[in-house]
């Protein structure tokens, strides 16, 4: 089963992915972007505040595609459970944003598109709910999508693709303090399990 952790930055997905290897230790625990020279390429890009927004969501779809063969794909035929702290749903919010200015019709349906072709979609994503400026302030805005103007953009493109497949979407409230915020995560993990066990 492919869980992912999805949210603005700064919701807390991080912190909520290492809670969960102590209760899931058989479990595959990966993230994007990856720490392969692909992701590499894609943190060069993220700190380039005039990189092309459509180069940029290439290296990004380039840094998915060698972590669904390297990783995921092979951790889904073992039969594990794998967990990725962001996924496919990141493009789909933030490259979205980023190429609103581009031009390029109706940018999100694109990338969602250009996915379909060859990606694995998750079984079930836990979205980390906060406002974008709380994000921000918790992010500390150290990268080109940490400010709140635009993250404003990447919830909206959240909030479509929530009301898009609201059953593979499980939302918390993580403006609650952290503990609260891991103990509803495990709890939606371990429903989630046991949903997908009895299908
Ligand atoms: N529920 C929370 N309330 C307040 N601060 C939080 C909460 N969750 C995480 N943080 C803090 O916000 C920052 C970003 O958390 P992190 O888990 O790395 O988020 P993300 O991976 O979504 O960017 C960290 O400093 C973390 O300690
Ligand atoms: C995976 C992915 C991440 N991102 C952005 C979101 C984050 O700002 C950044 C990842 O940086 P990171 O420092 O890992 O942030 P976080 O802890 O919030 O995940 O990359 C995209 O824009 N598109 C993507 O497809």
């Amino acid at each position: 089963m492919l869980i992912t952790l999805e949210g603005l930055d700064g919701s807390g997905k991080t912190t909520a992915w290492e809670a969960l290897h102590d209760v899931y230790p058989d479990a595959v625990f990966t993230r994007e972007p990856t720490e392969s020279w692909y992701g590499d390429a894609v943190y060069r890009s993220m700190s380039d505040e005039d990189a092309d927004s459509l180069a940029e969501l290439f290296l990004f779809t380039a840094d998915h595609a060698d972590h669904l063969s390297r990783v995921v794909r092979p951790a889904l035929a073992d039969d594990k459970l794998v967990i990725s702290d962001r996924y496919s749903d990141s493009r789909f919010a933030y490259q979205a944003a980023t190429l609103e200015d581009a031009d390029l019709r109706r940018p999100l349906d694109y990338i969602r598109g250009i996915h379909a072709a060859f990606s694995r979609p998750p079984d079930a994503t836990i979205f980390l709910d906060v406002d974008p400026e709380t994000a921000a302030a918790r992010a500390g805005a150290t990268n080109k999508f940490e400010r709140a103007s635009y993250l404003r953009e990447v919830k909206a493109n959240y909030e479509r693709l929530i009301d898009a497949e609201p059953e593979r979407f499980v939302r918390i409230d993580a403006t609650q303090p952290p503990e609260d915020v891991v103990e509803m995560v495990e709890r939606s993990v371990e429903r989630l399990l046991s949903e997908h066990e009895r299908r």
